[in-house]
């Protein structure tokens, strides 16, 4: 052995081995591709069985990005860097645009098909999707009930109820409201993030202002525009959802046990971001 080798082999430290293995490294290993396409286990033993799963894989991925550029903008936003999170909310419409083909693939299952293991899947329900709660809170959409399906598992219930008693999306942009003079009513300004938020008459003024005199605030128009964007976006999600429901299980009740294509319809009503919406009367 020379000492030169002899020398780096005894001074590899960790940072030696990680670019070791950075140089060696497969596509596979960087992509964990062993972990992810090992998870795909059918409980019954029924052909279609894989098309649930992977859609719903796929889904909980893109939702895995929807929340990384979500917080991130909901930062960028606090930090005043609008341009930023322009780009970032941006891509957040793009990312949903795509989940919503993920129905077209879906309605390919029969509503026999889907009757054929649906028992396999027990009680369990999209209900119980926790990263879409974290978007929903992300949003600044908040139900009471909701952290209650999640109390057995303590640690992701505190990752939950921090998400659900900080401030969404929604409470970053009427701050920035403030932030550039607008009076914003201060109940609304130091209001409690973890009640569901409540149409108020300064902020619908505040935006009705930015709408009508877009060339003064045109960052501000920017920001409000993407928002209409996201919650239109995920009110064709629902709506998609609550569609293919029917097509495939028609009224029957869900197995997270609620009455299913009602409950369904019932959740559109709700509304993320209501001012935004309503000053299109006024304008
Ligand atoms: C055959 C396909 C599907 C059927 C029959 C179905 C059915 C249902 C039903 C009946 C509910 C109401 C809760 C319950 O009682 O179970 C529900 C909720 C939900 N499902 Fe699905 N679903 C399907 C596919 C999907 C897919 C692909 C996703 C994507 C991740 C998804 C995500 C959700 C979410 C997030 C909820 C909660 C909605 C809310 O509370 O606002 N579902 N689903
Ligand atoms: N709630 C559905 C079951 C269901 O769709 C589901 C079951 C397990 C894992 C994800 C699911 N998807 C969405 O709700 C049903 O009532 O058939």
């Amino acid at each position: 052995m020379t000492k030169e080798s002899y020398s780096t082999k005894t001074t590899a430290n960790e940072k030696g081995i990680h670019t070791d293995f950075i140089n060696n490294m497969t596509y596979g290993e960087y992509l964990k591709l062993d972990q992810i396409l090992s998870g795909q286990e059918r409980l019954s033993d029924h052909h279609d069985e894989m098309l649930f799963i992977v859609i719903h894989q796929v889904s909980e991925l893109w939702m895995k990005l929807i929340l990384h550029e979500t917080n991130a903008a909901i930062h960028s936003i606090q930090s005043g860097d609008m341009q930023t999170s322009f780009k970032q909310l941006a891509r957040v419409s793009k990312i949903q645009s795509q989940i919503i083909q993920a129905w077209d693939v879906l309605s390919t299952l029969t509503p026999a098909e889907y009757m054929e293991f649906r028992d396999s899947l027990g009680q369990a329900s999209g209900f119980q999707s926790y990263q879409y709660r974290l978007i929903e809170f992300a949003l600044g959409y908040k139900t009471p009930h909701i952290l209650k399906i999640y109390e057995k598992d303590a640690e992701l219930h505190k990752q939950l109820k921090e998400a659900y008693e900080g401030p969404g999306l929604y409470d970053v942009a009427i701050d920035a409201l403030a932030e550039a003079g607008f009076k914003i009513n201060p109940e609304v300004l130091n209001r409690d993030y973890s009640k569901p938020y409540e149409e108020d008459d300064s902020v619908r003024e505040a935006w009705l202002t930015v709408y009508r005199d877009v060339e003064n605030y045109w960052d501000l128009y920017q920001l409000a525009e993407k928002l209409v964007d996201i919650e239109d976006w995920l009110q064709q999600w629902r709506f998609r959802h609550m569609k293919t429901v029917e097509r495939i299980i028609g009224f029957k009740v869900g197995t997270g046990g609620s009455s299913g294509v009602n409950y369904l319809k019932k959740v559109l009503d709700q509304r993320f971001f209501p001012e935004l919406w309503s000053l299109r009367t006024e304008i």
